[in-house]
């Protein structure tokens, strides 16, 4: 479904994806694990066009995505939920879950307003509310809220529980496990292992811009070299 191929990417002079391969089939959940600074955030931001890839191809349901406009490759089916959850703090819960669906009709059975309230019923209670006041894990599902208002076919997360409390990140892991159950595809970045891999179908490792390690949850689970080696688990 989206492929990557010997991608370089990176921040100015500094690269940080060094021959990135990385492949997330469709129906499924990828989950990208490896340490802090090992190049999980880049290989995101680079799919959606936030970085340039400077070498390599990325391709998308067989189609080319080309370093463009971030807007253009979530129009694509990409819906991208980044670690900064950069949801629009000076409106309100109502404005911010609007702005997505006007600029993204939703196609027959897609996901509408009155859908993403009843997988987030929080988000009902919290409509007229800045988004300054909201908790961090109102602030997440508002993120997730918003991207599924885009109607992607790949949703792309970027460490969903980074700084929430464990009854959240227990709540943000069974709505996922909800999506997932509908078959949407999901690319998973993430620090804390047994989320990631109780969602996930498919795992892979980076380390220092490249994938070191593939499989299952069961064989990374299993694997206490490699977990040791690359996770410092
Ligand atoms: N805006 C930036 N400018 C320059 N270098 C950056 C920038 N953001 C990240 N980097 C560097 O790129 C490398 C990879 O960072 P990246 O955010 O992809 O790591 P990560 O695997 O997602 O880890 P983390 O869990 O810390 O987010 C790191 O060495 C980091 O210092």
């Amino acid at each position: 479904m989206l492929e990557l191929n010997a991608v370089d990417s990176g921040y100015g002079e500094t690269q940080v994806l060094h021959g990135m391969t990385v492949t997330a089939q469709a129906g499924r959940v990828l989950a990208i694990l490896g340490r802090n600074g090992a190049g999980k955030s880049t290989t995101l931001k680079t799919v959606m066009g936030l970085l340039p890839a400077k070498t390599g191809q990325i391709t998308f349901e067989g189609r080319a995505i080309r370093s463009g406009r971030p807007y253009d490759i979530a129009r694509m089916g990409l819906g991208y939920v980044p670690e900064t959850r950069d949801i629009f703090r000076s409106l309100t819960v109502r404005e911010n879950l609007e702005l997505a669906a006007k600029r993204f009709p939703a196609p027959p059975g897609g996901w509408t307003m009155a859908r993403v309230l009843e997988l987030f019923p929080r988000l009902g209670e919290r409509m007229a509310n800045g988004g300054m006041q909201l908790s961090g894990g109102e602030q997440q599902m508002l993120a997730i809220a918003r991207a599924l208002l885009m109607n992607p076919r790949l949703l792309i997360l970027d460490e969903p529980t980074e700084g929430l409390a464990p009854i959240i990140v227990k709540l943000i892991h069974d709505r996922l496990m909800d999506l997932k159950q509908t078959g949407l595809s999901m690319i998973l970045v993430e620090q804390n292992f047994g989320f990631a891999t109780s969602l996930a179908d498919d795992v892979v490792i980076v380390s220092k811009g490249q994938i070191v390690w593939t499989g299952t949850p069961d064989e990374i689970r299993a694997d206490a070299e490699a977990q040791h080696r690359w996770l410092g688990v």
